[in-house]
């Protein structure tokens, strides 16, 4: 193995103290704490594993923590009812609706609801139309999370090629925004590109973020290029990535590992946006560079 090995554990723990610091701050001007609400419907165990792990650091960053757990029966009328209550409730600065939803209730009916000035998870169109224009708005958090690891990796990503497997809203997408912003020459692949291992060969860069377990191979990566799986794949050999991490790590630059590469980020960075939204709403400075 020669690539170096990307500590996502690492980093999001030094931007989890940052925000911490930075909250004091905000909560000795502001005379309040910025507030999180989370929303769980249902008891799927990966879900209350996140929604748990949310609500632990949210408090461990000195903000305020609002959990509501709904039956998996809820009715989506209810939900949106307390989305409602949630977007008119001045403690609150960001609310999330933790995905999957059960089938009876449409996501998009509900993300959609979110006001999108307390949308941390920046999962709201006006939210994807604001990154795509160059306005200020809410980035999703792992996508968000991806970009602090490739700049910490490899500083200015100036003029670099990067390749993006994947095209969900939540992902892929808001991804190759990212990249654009950081003047990458930005290629979206997904499940109907013709010669995969071409197109991931040109790459500098290279993110996976399709749900499928080892699919990108070590042979299909230039040498040196820096690996970023957002995949998390649950398999008989426990947690996988999207890609093939021993063969990509012979011959990447450097490469996440699965766990302990993106996944801590998401967390990390979904407070980070909370604590922009606090000051946002309170109309108080803050430190970006930090951030
Ligand atoms: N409303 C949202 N729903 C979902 C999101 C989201 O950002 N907003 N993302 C995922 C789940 N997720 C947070 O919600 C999340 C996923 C993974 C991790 C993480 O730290 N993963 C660890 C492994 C943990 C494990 O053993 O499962 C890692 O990769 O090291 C944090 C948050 C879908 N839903
Ligand atoms: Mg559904």
């Amino acid at each position: 193995m020669s690539a170096t090995i990307i500590d996502g554990k690492a980093a999001a723990a030094a931007l989890r103290e940052r925000i911490r610091l930075q909250t004091e701050g905000f909560v000795a001007r502001a005379g309040r704490k910025p507030g999180l609400a989370v929303v769980l419907v249902g008891e799927d165990p990966a879900s209350s594993v996140y929604v748990r792990s949310k609500g632990k650091a949210t408090i461990a960053a000195g903000m305020a923590s609002f959990e509501h757990k709904l039956p998996i029966d809820v009715s989506q009328d209810e939900l949106i009812a307390l989305v409602d209550s949630l977007n008119a409730d001045e403690a609150v600065d960001g609310i999330l609706v933790q995905l999957p939803l059960p089938k009876h209730i449409d996501e998009q009916a509900v993300t959609t609801r979110i006001d999108p000035d307390k949308d941390v998870d920046g999962f709201h169109p006006v939210n994807a139309g604001r990154l795509a224009t160059g306005l200020n708005g809410f980035v999703p958090c792992t996508p968000y999370g991806c970009i602090m690891l490739l700049k910490e990796q490899l500083g200015d990503l100036t003029g670099l090629d990067a390749v993006v497997i994947g095209r969900s809203n939540i992902v892929g997408k808001p991804m190759a925004q990212l990249l654009l912003k950081e003047s990458c020459t930005v290629t979206v692949a997904h499940s109907r590109t013709r010669d995969l291992a071409s197109v991931v060969h040109r790459a500098d860069i290279v993110v996976a973020a399709v749900g499928v377990p080892h699919m990108v191979k070590g042979e299909w990566i230039k040498p040196g290029a820096t690996v970023i799986d957002v995949g998390i794949n649950r398999t008989e050999d426990g947690l996988v990535g999207d890609v093939d991490f021993a063969g990509a790590a012979s011959v990447a630059g450097a490469i996440t590992p699965v766990p302990g590469g993106v996944g801590p980020m998401t967390i990390a960075v979904l407070l980070r946006n909370t604590l922009i939204s606090a000051h946002r709403r309170a109309g108080v400075a803050y430190d970006k560079d930090a951030l």
